[in-house]
């Protein structure tokens, strides 16, 4: 039932109601009405018939009773007729009464024969004047003088009649005469000859004989014959209820009296009977009627109030199907089986059921597949739980779109022996799940490469380490660093340096199983979690799938670029047990990559952080020494080789700390390049350079500098305007200067250093290639870029005397140098042979401790010496 607030809502609806619960109580009523007017109809149509009936029946026996009486009475009446008409018509009547009263035979066939005989009372002679003539009265002889009591007038009409009939044939007529309170029965035939032709003669008029009997003589015979009940005659008609009364008239219709009988009525008798127990009937259906119609208001009032309490059961349940409706939430309710039987309007909008069904969509079907066990445990939760929590649930639309709904679920118990249903009522919050899984996202991944970030990664690693702790299994973190990638930053600016860390994290991730984790760190470090059975073999063929992948080609934009990357690999547990050692140590190992040349994978040793100890100390030491001018050069000497006469001089740096121990370059310069130290301490190398060479040209000595010169220089945008300035600051002839370049920066082969090196050698500075034949194999960067000298490294000296092989290659060196046009320096030359073999093979100079070790500028005092007595 809605409460208070709700109620005043539906005014019109219960107006309505109103309306309609009166239309059903005057229907009611009215049926009410009906069947009693029905019933009274039914009974009073039925007495009525019964009434006819009986009437009918009634009449019928009266008049047949009637007919019968009347019968009887024409009966009696032409019997009594016939015996006067044989007596009237007798010759011997003539004779013996008329003619002449022969008392013997009036004795013998009168008087007394007659009373017995036929039962007469009287009998009575007229003349054919119609005076009484001849009478007798209960057999006796009586005086005729009064008419034996009777009025003349009544019996003139009879005799009328017979004087009328025919003289050859006579008739005799009967009728009722009365008496004081007697009834007659009276008989008259005129006196007849039997012999016609004396009757005719005789002529008119006749005298005519009257037998007359006492009606009372007769009315047993009547009653008897008629079958009557207390026959009687009476001067009134009976009152009595049930007698007949039949009217005597005489032959003038006079009314003489009424003859009077029961009569049973078996109509009456029947419909008294039928009333006797219609009456009850009619009584008991009145009753019933007043019963029904009772019953009826009683039920009325039951129908009408349970119609009104259905009425406003349908109206609340419109009422709260249309809120249910309406509501902003999705509301379904599912049976004890999970199977939905009810969804509001939103729920179906939303899930996009509008036209289907969805009755018997089971509750687990209808969320994610991922979230189905979840579900499941949800409901179970929610048949015991009073206070059930909310959880959030991934349900697909029809279409396939995912929503997110906070699912809340109550247990809706109807009835005590009923099964419980669910209510379910859901908030969609897809947008706020959206915002959170994008913030999420932001939070745990990487924007450029959509790999997992630190944060994420250090979770799954904190997992993996617990997964591989319980099932004791083996897991290894890899640190992969990029070689060099800042100067891809450098030179090809941070949008190149984007797509190739976008295109490196799909080649890692590419390499890695679906339950690996690949990570980026931030810059050009990438992380890997691998998990796997202590002593697989998975980790070396990762680690090396990367190696691989990464040194294929980068198809930039503009350009290609070359790669390597280093990876420093430490497995759980041997190599640590926490996330943090694990991270410094994977991290150690990959330094150590690094330092071994890069483009390797390297697994961790605990002897490395003593090594990564002293790295990072002397990059500490070396930044010091850029500041504190502990570094200096040396300069080696380069000789012509067919003059064997020198020509220039290589300058190296060297470190001398403040204890006065030296520190080779082999050991700080790779620890300045990965630190980027290499700028400042080229740029210093460079400008000291120039400096002693402007000192040596003052002092006459026509010599070349080569000068080594770091790709992350060449990178540098200053580094142009650098040698310009030192150039001209020390008024230096560019063709003095020699740049020394390993092969290692043609890798990149990007415009920009094409362009650096162009405008290089348009000022005139000469380009080498340093330790030619150690790094890059394309030999097209040659033809591209403007380099002039081709310094052979060391390392194919060494052999060249020893091994046919080392010759031959340095053989094809020179040969290919000359053939592009580029003089060729020799390195390492540390004997007379190998001089004479460069010399033999027209190698233009060499370089080496047969020529000079790298000394410091007074030392080279000797070799000026010589040179100067040379030119
Ligand atoms: N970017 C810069 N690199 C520099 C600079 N100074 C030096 N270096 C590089 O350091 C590496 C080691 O140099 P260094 O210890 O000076 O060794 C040089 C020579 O001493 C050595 N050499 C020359 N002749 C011989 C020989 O006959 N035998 C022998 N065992 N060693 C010899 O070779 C090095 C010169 O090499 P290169 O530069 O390739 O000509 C070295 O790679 C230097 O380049 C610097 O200022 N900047």
């Amino acid at each position: 039932m809605p409460d208070s607030g709700t109620a005043n809502k539906p005014n019109a609806i219960n107006a309505t109601l109103n309306a309609e619960g009166s239309k059903l109580a005057g229907m009611i009523r009215q049926l009410a009405l009906s069947f009693l007017w029905v019933s009274v109809g039914f009974i009073a149509i039925t007495t009525m018939l019964l009434w006819h009936f009986a009437d009918t029946v009634d009449k019928e026996k009266i008049e047949q009773s009637i007919r019968a009486t009347e019968s009887q009475l024409r009966r009696v009446g032409t019997s009594l007729a016939v015996q006067t008409r044989d007596f009237a018509w007798w010759d011997a009547s003539i004779n013996n009464l008329i003619n002449n009263q022969n008392e013997d035979w009036l004795n013998d066939n009168f008087r007394s024969y007659l009373v017995d005989s036929f039962g007469l009372s009287m009998v009575l002679v007229l003349d054919v004047k119609n005076q009484p003539f001849y009478a007798e009265s209960g057999g006796k002889k009586a005086p005729a003088s009064d008419y034996l009591g009777f009025s003349p007038f009544m019996l003139q009409p009879l005799i009328n009649k017979t004087q009328a009939s025919p003289l050859a044939e006579p008739q005799a007529y009967y009728g009722f005469v009365a008496r004081d309170e007697e009834l007659f029965l009276v008989a008259a035939c005129a006196i007849t000859s039997e012999v016609p032709e004396q009757a005719v003669a005789t002529g008119r008029p006749r005298p005519s004989l009257l037998f007359i009997r006492n009606f009372n003589e007769v009315r047993s015979d009547i009653a008897s014959e008629a079958g009557l009940l207390d026959f009687q005659w009476s001067k009134t008609i009976s009152a009595k209820e049930g007698y007949i009364s039949l009217p005597i008239a005489d032959e003038q219709g006079n009314i003489l009296g009424y003859l009077t009988w029961a009569l049973d009525l078996p109509g009456r008798a029947m419909l008294v009977q039928s009333l006797q127990w219609a009456s009850p009937l009619l009584l008991c259906s009145l009753l019933l009627a007043w019963v029904i119609l009772r019953r009826f208001r009683a039920t009325f009032s039951k129908v009408e109030s349970i119609t009104l309490e259905t009425a406003l059961l349908k109206n609340s349940q419109q009422y709260f199907q249309s809120m249910a409706d309406d509501a902003p939430v999705l509301i379904w309710e599912t049976n004890y089986l999970a199977e939905v039987i009810y969804a509001n309007r939103r729920f179906k909008s939303l899930l996009g059921h509008e036209s289907g069904s969805i009755k018997k969509l089971s509750l687990f079907e209808l969320v994610d597949e991922r979230d189905r066990e979840v579900m499941r445990a949800f409901f179970e939760n929610s048949k015991t739980d009073k206070n059930p929590k909310g959880h959030e649930f991934r349900v697909p639309d029809s279409k396939g779109q995912t929503n997110w709904l906070f699912v809340i679920c109550a247990q809706h118990l109807v009835s005590s022996d009923s099964e419980p249903s669910y209510i379910f009522s859901a908030n969609d919050v897809t947008e706020r799940k959206a915002i959170e899984q994008e913030a999420w996202y932001r939070a745990n991944y990487d924007e450029l490469t959509q790999l997992p970030n630190r944060s994420l990664f250090q979770n799954r690693l904190s997992q993996g380490l617990k997964a591989s702790a319980r099932n004791k299994t083996s897991c290894a973190l890899m640190f992969i660093d990029i070689d060099h990638f800042k100067n891809i930053n450098d030179s090809l600016g941070h949008s190149a340096g984007d797509q190739v860390l976008q295109e490196a994290a799909k080649r890692i991730r590419k390499s890695i199983r679906e339950t690996d984790t690949a990570a980026r760190l931030g810059g050009d470090e990438f992380v890997l979690l691998l998990l796997a059975e202590t002593g697989s073999p998975l980790f070396d063929q990762v680690a090396k799938r990367v190696l691989n992948e990464l040194s294929k080609p980068f198809a930039l934009e503009h350009n290609e670029v070359y790669l390597s990357a280093s990876i420093g690999i430490a497995m759980y547990p041997e190599d640590g047990d926490s996330d943090e050692r694990l991270m410094m140590n994977a991290d150690t190992a990959m330094y150590h990559a690094k330092r071994a040349g890069r483009n390797q994978l390297s697994y961790y040793a605990p002897v490395m952080n003593a090594k990564l100890k002293a790295t990072l100390q002397m990059e500490t030491d070396l930044r010091k020494a850029i500041n504190d001018h502990e570094l200096f050069l040396v300069y080696q000497p380069i000789f012509n080789v067919r003059h064997q006469a020198m020509v220039g001089v290589e300058a190296l740096v060297r470190w001398r700390k403040p204890d006065g121990s030296m520190v080779f370059p082999d050991e700080f310069i790779p620890v300045a390049e990965q630190t980027g130290l290499i700028v400042p301490l080229g740029d210093y190398v460079l400008e000291q350079a120039c400096k002693q060479l402007q000192q040596w040209h003052k002092k006459g000595l026509d010599l070349s500098m080569s000068v080594n010169v770091s790709p992350a220089q060449l990178r540098d945008s200053n580094f142009i305007s650098l040698l310009q300035n030192c150039l001209k600051h020390y008024s230096l002839n560019p063709l003095k200067i020699q740049l020394e370049l390993t092969e290692q920066i043609f890798i990149e082969n990007s415009e920009e250093l094409v362009s650096s090196l162009d405008t290089i050698a348009n000022m005139g500075v000469h380009l080498a290639i340093d330790d030619f034949g150690t790094g890059y194999s394309s030999l097209s960067y040659l033809q591209k870029l403007s380099v002039d000298v081709l310094k052979i490294d060391k390392s194919f000296m060494d052999a060249v005397l020893s091994d046919t092989e080392s010759a031959m290659l340095v053989k094809a060196m020179i040969a290919m140098a000359h053939s592009l046009n580029l003089a060729v320096v020799a390195e390492g030359v540390e004997s007379q042979e190998q001089q004479d073999f460069l010399a033999t093979e027209g190698c233009e100079r060499g370089q080496g401790y047969f020529y000079g070790r790298p000394v410091e500028p007074e030392q080279l005092a000797p070799y000026f010496s010589d040179y100067l007595a040379t030119i």
